[in-house]
């Protein structure tokens, strides 16, 4: 959400609150742009990143192996992984960019079918047969088929993604069966509750555009076909984010353009070290600033300023008063710091899920040689008394990832084979809503739901989880939910948050971006820090 302020005087104070990508993003570029500022980043815990969080643990044999406690893969296609990947390599982490190829085991991704059989998402015309004609593929022909036919919606009023789905094709399958698995896979949310609009809005666009998807579809390649007389022709503008970013970094058109064409042929781009290596980095560059402070504490409240004038962050160790303040937390916290009923009430609407996330590594095997892919997911419609969401295989990616930026000499060198077998299971998120707060089972119960999937899903024996190490992590109200009318929400909280605090306060992070990965939160924090260096 972007900051309205018409002045940012010169040598102004300005607060970020959270020290999370988003934080550490608008720091950087807010720095760069208008190094007359004094920023200070307040972050309660004692490490920066928030979510993404690349840990060095323990194998049994003592030897180090580095797990993610978070996010592990970006999109290659938006404009925000672009932002992330010149940043990189203006601070000299080019050697750390890697990707997957669009052809690559590791893009494959499966669903778990009602007999606990994992299914690929089909890729091809024989995976695509196989899904049609499994238990995931039921009234996928008929919902197709009837799709053109079917009435569209008159109202404009939002819906939940469950219904615009059911609407569209006629049955319930397709959305208990295969979209609420993708949901659990991005939101840990439930199909039912989340916003159409929010969610699959491009998929709303085409219904409300042409009547029908199918119909919107065809008439985007007769489109396309009757202008260039060519289906695959490549776009070549610029979006008008990345011209901002040429503008802001001083890179030129040309060259941005061309990194964004090479990362948008990438389905995941990750990096070398874990994902955590771009909060580090970033987190390494602002603190050599001079105008930068690291408050590793946590703002208590936020307050308009004395006489309307700026806004007061107060802390353990004081109050400071600050010309602009950009909070990037979630609602929840964010309720307990304004201070003011009918602003906390507005954001307390907006409930975040919680993710159980359960590290396994082995040594030595590759448990997984029959499933090679990126993991998988598992359906609301199933039988799923281990709460599990899906489950991603970290050491299949790894040993697919390629580097982006190739030196000659890194590309002879031949990478070393060794077998080993790293998982990553999350579990929880909206299944844990009804079971009220205190109800997070102990590590030791979400290790044998973990164990028992692993058994009945991927067929590992059970000597071999045994000897592996494990490690659990409460992701505790990580994940907001987009709930349906969730625009709506977005517009009325920035108009409290307006009333209260004037100009001198914007929101961003998951809740306030277009989305909650991590390209989305970076192109909100990058333009919001452009925004706000304009105004002078
Ligand atoms: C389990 C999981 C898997 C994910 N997988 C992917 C993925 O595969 N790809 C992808 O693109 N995205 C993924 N995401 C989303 C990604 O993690 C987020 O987009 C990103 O981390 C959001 O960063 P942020 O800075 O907005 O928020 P956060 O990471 O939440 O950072 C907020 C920071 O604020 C701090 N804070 C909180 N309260 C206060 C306070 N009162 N005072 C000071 N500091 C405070 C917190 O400690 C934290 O450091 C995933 C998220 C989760 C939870
Ligand atoms: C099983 C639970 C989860 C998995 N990942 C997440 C959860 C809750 C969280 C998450 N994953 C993605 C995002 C960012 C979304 C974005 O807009 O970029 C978030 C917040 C990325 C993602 N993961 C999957 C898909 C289809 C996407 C979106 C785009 C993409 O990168 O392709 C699928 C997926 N997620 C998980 C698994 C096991 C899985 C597929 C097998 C884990």
């Amino acid at each position: 959400m972007q900051p309205t302020v018409s002045t940012l005087p010169l040598n102004a104070k300005i607060a970020v609150v959270g020290a999370g990508v988003s934080g550490l993003t608008f720091t950087y570029f807010l720095s760069k742009l208008r190094p007359d500022v004094n920023v200070t980043l307040y972050e309660s815990k004692e490490r920066c990143g928030g979510w993404i969080h690349s840990e060095t643990i323990n194998d049994h044999d003592g030897s180090q192996v580095m797990v993610e406690k978070g996010p592990r893969t970006l999109r290659g296609v938006s404009d925000g992984s672009v932002i992330i990947v010149e940043t990189l390599r203006d601070l000299g982490k080019q050697d750390v960019i890697q990707y997957i190829a669009p052809n690559s085991e590791a893009n494959r991704k499966f669903l778990l079918d009602q007999n606990d059989v994992l299914t690929q998402v089909p890729d091809s015309p024989a995976t695509a047969l196989k899904f049609i004609s499994g238990s995931l593929g039921k009234g996928f022909i008929p919902g197709i088929l009837g799709e053109p036919f079917r009435l569209s919606k008159t109202t404009r009023s939002d819906e939940s993604a469950h219904s615009f789905i059911k609407r569209r094709f006629g049955n319930e399958y397709l959305s208990q069966n295969v979209f609420s698995a993708l949901f659990h896979g991005i939101y840990a949310g439930d199909i039912k509750k989340l916003s159409a609009k929010r969610t699959i809005g491009k998929m709303v666009d085409m219904e409300k555009t042409a009547g029908s998807l199918i119909k919107s579809m065809l008439n985007n390649t007769i489109n396309k076909y009757n202008k260039r007389g060519d289906t695959k022709v490549k776009t070549t503008e610029l979006s008008p984010l990345l011209k901002k970013f040429g503008a802001a970094t001083g890179k030129s058109d040309e060259d941005l353009l061309s990194v964004s064409l090479r990362l948008k042929e990438f389905p995941m781009i990750g990096f070398k070290t874990g994902l955590e290596c771009y909060p580090k980095t970033l987190t390494e560059y602002i603190t050599s600033l001079p105008n930068v402070t690291i408050k590793h504490e946590a703002a208590n409240s936020v307050l308009p300023g004395k006489h309307g004038k700026g806004v007061i962050i107060e802390s353990d160790s004081g109050d400071l008063t600050f010309e602009h303040a950009r909070l990037t937390i979630t609602p929840n916290i964010l309720a307990n710091m304004v201070q003011f009923e009918p602003v906390a009430k507005k954001l307390r609407e907006v409930h975040s899920n919680t993710v159980l996330l359960v590290n396994f590594y082995l040594p030595h095997k590759d448990l997984l040689s029959s499933y090679h892919g990126f993991g998988y997911l598992v359906p609301q419609s199933n039988q799923n008394q281990e709460k599990l969401l899906g489950v991603i295989f970290d050491s299949v990616i790894e040993k697919n990832f390629k580097p982006v930026f190739e030196s000659e000499s890194e590309a002879s060198k031949k990478v070393q084979e060794t077998k080993y077998t790293k998982v990553t299971a999350m579990l929880g998120g909206h299944y844990l809503n009804n079971e009220g707060e205190q109800n997070i089972p102990s590590e030791s119960i979400i290790i044998n739901s973990v164990k028992s999937a692993f058994m009945k899903h991927l067929h590992i024996d059970e000597n071999d989880l045994e000897d592996g190490r494990w490690e659990v992590t409460v992701a505790k109200d990580c994940l907001p939910q987009y709930h349906v009318g969730y625009d709506d929400w977005v517009q009325q909280t920035a108009e409290l948050i307006q009333e209260r605090y004037s100009d001198n306060v914007s929101l961003g992070g998951m809740a306030f971006s277009t989305g909650p990965g991590v390209p989305n939160v970076i192109e909100d924090a990058f333009e919001s820090a452009y925004m706000l260096s304009e105004a002078n």
